[in-house]
């Protein structure tokens, strides 16, 4: 095999910008530190900055408290639209580049759709995003955010709340005195001392309703087939499995999200477990109830009282049996509504649309991967160089002959675990796809659009001794079974390959095909293959100085001197077609291409 060599020529006269002034906007990245995981763990979101001309629009769907709306006004258009129909919902979003919602606001697929595009960030001021459609969030790039941590305490204390006014029939006495009644021997109620409480999902919620159940005297266990056990020694509180919770507890408390796996987990087989008389409290989701067998439980004396806040439709029907129960004790989703919880959430969620929206700052995404801060530091001119190099590979690919197999190979010095390539693999995929097609990609949404454009990606790496001073020595990208525009660009294995480096901070296109170049990826490139002779940097520069196009970098890479040679000339221009005309009718230049960045 030949080998190549190279020589580098920067044109002295251009200072090279700074790397965060050419990272163009669509593909800036944040960080942000979230909160409440007990590993301290930062979210990259990849989104658009909305509204690129002037203010962007959010539109504010459910009632938020003040502060956040102020902070919102800092920076964009505020819409606060109460009480929309899904229909006025989707025709106002079409103008709006963010959207605020808390439970009561279906954001569905159509939403999306009616978008077009536009909507970038869905805000949920609160926990639960079971109302929004995530696939299809995610199916359109639209990053969603919410506020895990400022309502917490208040879910909590509610939890409380219903299970000590349940325990009590406080809600049913205060009816009756109100209705005249003096019902003492009616409303004897239960001691809460030294019963078993089990909560049924022990996150955040979940944990704080056991902390407080402790301090009332109650023996608490918990089921979470996720949480850790740490965690729940630290609190005194043993993890046990769902048959035994349900088994053993005189109380049962539930704090675990609506998903397809939780839906319904109380139901007539799952009451047929409990214990006779058991008292079940739900601050969580409705859905996680069959409310229908709620009522038989009920009725059966399997269940003696519930304390409901959440219900599978909100409102519930009027007439509905389990509201109107008189062993039940109903409020209308109060759980996160205390005054410090809804200036908290719209705080939380307000810095993380906004946040979002400027591309800088997400607090939580819900949607994206998560990347540590100090591997993102790091990554930044290598996130650069995975779009550059993914932009350049795809515009080498010659027309019609299509783009089915990608393999990234990624070369490092750093252990396997060192090196989170996600982000990278996302810019990749940002860069082959964008400029062949109309679709907004980034990290919410790039392995989709792969997926869906049936691209298949496949990644390797390296293992390079030496330093792991940096993550990454280089990066390839190599697209298999196609034909190149430019010829010089096919590797000795038959496939389309570029390869960079970062250099200084600078991402740098260090290999074509089986060349070695290099150039720095700013502006647009042109690759020229030519006969290697004294005097080509020359002529191809002094017709791109004609024409007033500022080369900014110049090298040539060659098999051996006075053989074939590939030349990559960095310029921060479009040249004119003629230009690029003259620069082929050269005699010993054999074929060449120009590449945008
Ligand atoms: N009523 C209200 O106004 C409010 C309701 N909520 C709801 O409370 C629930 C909990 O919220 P957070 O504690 O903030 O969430 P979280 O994410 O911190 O905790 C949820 C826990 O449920 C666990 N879990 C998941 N699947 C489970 C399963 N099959 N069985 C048992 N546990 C399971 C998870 O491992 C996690 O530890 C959510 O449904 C949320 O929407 C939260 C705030 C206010
Ligand atoms: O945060 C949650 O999950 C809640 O259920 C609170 O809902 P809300 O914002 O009060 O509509």
């Amino acid at each position: 095999m030949a080998t190549s060599s190279s020589q580098t020529l920067r044109t002295p006269f251009l200072k090279t910008p700074s790397l965060n002034s050419k990272l163009p906007l669509y593909s800036a990245f944040s960080v942000a530190i979230h909160p409440t995981r007990r590993s301290v763990k930062p979210l990259v979101v990849v989104v658009s900055a909305a509204a690129l001309g002037g203010k962007p629009t959010v539109l504010v769907a459910e009632k938020l408290g003040d502060a956040g709306i102020e902070l919102l006004k800092e920076f964009a258009n505020v819409d606060c639209a109460y009480n929309l129909s899904p229909e006025e919902l989707c025709t106002k979003i079409s103008l709006c580049d963010a959207l605020i919602v808390r439970s009561g606001t279906k954001v569905s697929r159509e939403v999306f759709e009616s978008s077009a595009g536009r909507l970038k960030v869905v805000g949920r001021a609160g926990v639960g995003i079971d109302n929004v459609d995530l696939a299809a969030a995610t199916e359109h790039g639209c990053l969603v955010v919410n506020a895990p941590t400022a309502n917490t305490v208040a879910a909590a204390e509610h939890g409380i709340a219903l299970l000590t006014a349940m325990a009590r029939n406080v809600a049913q006495a205060d009816a009756s005195v109100k209705a005249g009644k003096w019902q003492r021997n009616k409303y004897v109620g239960v001691s809460v001392v030294g019963k078993t409480l089990a909560v049924m999902g022990f996150g955040k919620v979940g944990s704080e309703v056991a902390r407080r159940a402790k301090g009332l005297g109650m023996h608490v266990i918990a089921h979470d087939p996720y949480a850790p056990s740490d965690r729940a020694r630290a609190i005194g509180v043993d993890l046990v499995s769902f048959d035994e919770a349900l088994a053993t507890a005189d109380f049962i408390s539930l704090h675990m999200p609506l998903t397809p796996a939780t839906s319904k987990i109380l139901n007539d087989e799952t009451f047929a477990k409990m214990k006779k008389g058991v008292r079940i409290v739900n601050v969580a989701r409705g859905g996680v109830i069959d409310e229908e067998a709620l009522v038989r439980a009920l009725d059966a004396g399997i269940v003696a009282q519930a304390a409901l806040d959440v219900f599978t439709q909100e409102p519930p029907p009027k007439d509905s049996k389990l509201v109107q129960h008189e062993r039940v004790t109903v409020t209308p989703h109060l759980g996160a509504s205390t005054m410090e919880a809804q200036e908290g959430v719209a705080i939380e969620v307000a810095e993380a649309v906004v946040g979002a929206l400027k591309g800088e700052l997400a607090a939580t995404a819900v949607n994206a991967p998560m990347v540590p801060a100090e591997v993102l530091t790091e990554l930044k001119p290598y996130v650069e160089l995975a779009e550059k190099l993914g932009r350049l590979a795809v515009q080498l690919v010659a027309g019609g002959s299509g783009m089915k197999t990608v393999k990234v190979t990624y070369a490092s010095a750093r252990g396997p675990d060192d090196l989170d390539t996600r982000l990278l693999r996302a810019m990749i995929i940002k860069g082959l796809i964008e400029p062949i097609s109309s679709v907004f990609v980034n990290l919410v949404n790039a392995d989709f659009t792969a997926k869906q454009r049936g691209l298949k990606i496949t990644e390797e790496r390296i293992n390079l001794d030496g330093s792991p001073e940096s993550p990454l020595d280089f990066i390839q990208v190599q697209i298999a079974n196609v034909e190149s525009r430019f010829a010089s660009s096919i590797s000795e294995y038959g496939e389309i390959k570029v390869e960079g480096r970062v250099k200084d901070g600078i991402p740098h296109l260090t290999k074509v095909g089986s060349f070695d170049v290099d150039v720095t990826l700013e502006g647009s490139i042109i690759l020229c293959r030519q006969v290697d002779q004294p005097g080509m940097i020359g002529t191809v520069g002094s017709i791109l100085g004609e024409e007033n196009v500022n080369v900014n970098f110049m090298s040539v890479g060659r098999i051996a001197p006075r053989k074939q040679a590939v030349m990559a000339i960095g310029v921060d221009d479009q040249p004119s077609k003629e230009a690029l005309k003259k620069i082929g009718d050269v005699p010993a230049i054999e074929e060449f291409v120009f590449l945008k960045l």
